[in-house]
């Protein structure tokens, strides 16, 4: 369906325009490989599974994430199987390990890729930057992605719910001419709200500016400026946790979910109102220099080569779990674990 965003006019695949029962009859003589069993993997293989594809497990052995499948109900040689089996026996191959773990398999993987198989991404990461990782796919093949909007674990509860993440879709290469339709169809039996076109380029340049940006990495760094100021002003904990993140998470962000943020402002006090629509703009303001850089160090590919750089060492997750750490034990997020057990 089109729909006019402003004065631009996008194509938006709903459920409705593509049905789970199309994308069911569409792959029926497929068989599809999800490789890796992190945090996308699961989400997507057992949406894939409960909706009815033929899907299998791709997964290292002897590795916490294969012990996850197999808790998932994935049976050995039968739905599980190494990377190098899962990748010979199946048709589409979903390319889920971590965009550092894909440099290292791809070498290993490759020459299953037979004439009219489709290569499937999550992110336009690992051939945007080519010149980084490596990946040198065939001529011959379907290469496309859909990349879901959000976490593999929210992909997952959202569909037991009933619900769904939105997701883009992109077209690398079309070599059988079916290339759209296959990413169509997997992208709606991941269980996708609704598909939006991108490129990989865009997808990889939108997705790192956002987990950068105002999803994780401005949002952490605005929480921990506003609780410092708070706290050096005498205010409790308490205080400033709760006007900090748990009115926001609890009162303020469902309001702005349903109806938008104007909405979420008229529900507010007419001071609040007062306030926020003075300061809102010096907030834009200073940030927008900010955004620039960000967006440049994307594009020019110094973000990618700095994250294939540290997930490729041997002792990553090590180190990522230390970082993490320094905010877990910050007094605002172990405040925040108190916090949270004393919701109702
Ligand atoms: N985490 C998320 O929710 C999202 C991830 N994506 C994209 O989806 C893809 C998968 O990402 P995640 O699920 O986060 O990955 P992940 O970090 O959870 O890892 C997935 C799997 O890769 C395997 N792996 C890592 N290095 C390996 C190696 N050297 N050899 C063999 N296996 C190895 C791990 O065992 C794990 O099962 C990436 O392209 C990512 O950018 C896209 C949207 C959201
Ligand atoms: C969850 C998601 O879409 C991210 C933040 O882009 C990611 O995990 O890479
Ligand atoms: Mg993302
Ligand atoms: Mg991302």
């Amino acid at each position: 369906m089109k729909f006019k965003f402003g004065k631009i006019e996008e194509e938006i695949i709903t459920r409705k325009d593509f049905s789970l029962k199309k994308a069911r009859k569409f792959l029926s003589n497929e068989t599809i490989c999800v490789l890796g069993y992190g945090v996308q993997g699961p989400g997507q293989a057992l949406n894939l599974r409960d909706n009815e594809f033929n899907v299998i497990v791709g997964q290292r052995k002897n590795s916490k994430s294969w012990d996850n499948a197999l808790k998932d109900g994935w049976i050995e040689n039968k739905t599980l199987f190494s990377i190098e089996e899962g990748v010979e026996k199946s048709t589409i191959i979903m390319f889920l390990l971590s965009d550092a773990g894909q440099i290292a398999v791809w070498p290993k993987i490759k020459k299953y890729f037979s004439s009219g198989k489709g290569l499937y991404f999550s992110h336009g990461f690992g051939l945007t930057f080519n010149k980084k990782t490596k990946i040198d796919t065939p001529k011959n093949i379907d290469i496309f992605l859909v990349a879901p909007k959000g976490s593999g674990t929210s992909l997952r509860r959202l569909f037991k719910e009933g619900k769904g993440l939105n997701s883009s879709y992109a077209i690398y290469q079309d070599y059988t001419g079916k290339a759209k339709k296959r990413a169509l169809s997997i992208g709606m039996g991941i269980g996708s709200a609704y598909l939006f076109e991108t490129t990989f380029k865009k997808e990889v340049y939108s997705d790192l500016t956002g987990e950068r940006g105002s999803l994780m990495g401005a949002i952490q760094g605005l929480f921990s400026a506003q609780y410092k100021i708070l706290r050096e002003n005498g205010h409790s904990p308490s205080e400033a946790f709760n006007e900090t993140v748990e009115e926001l998470t609890q009162s303020l962000m469902p309001l702005i979910a349903e109806k938008g943020m104007d909405w979420m402002y008229e529900n507010c006090s007419t001071t609040a109102q007062r306030g926020a629509l003075d300061w809102w703009k010096t907030f834009r303001d200073i940030n927008i220099p900010i955004f620039i850089n960000l967006y440049k160090e994307v594009s020019s590919g110094r973000e990618a080569e700095k994250t294939i750089l540290s997930n490729s060492k041997k002792n990553y997750r090590k180190n990522l779990k230390k970082e993490l750490k320094e905010i877990k034990e910050s007094e605002l997020w172990k405040t925040g674990k108190i916090v949270r057990k004393l919701r109702p």
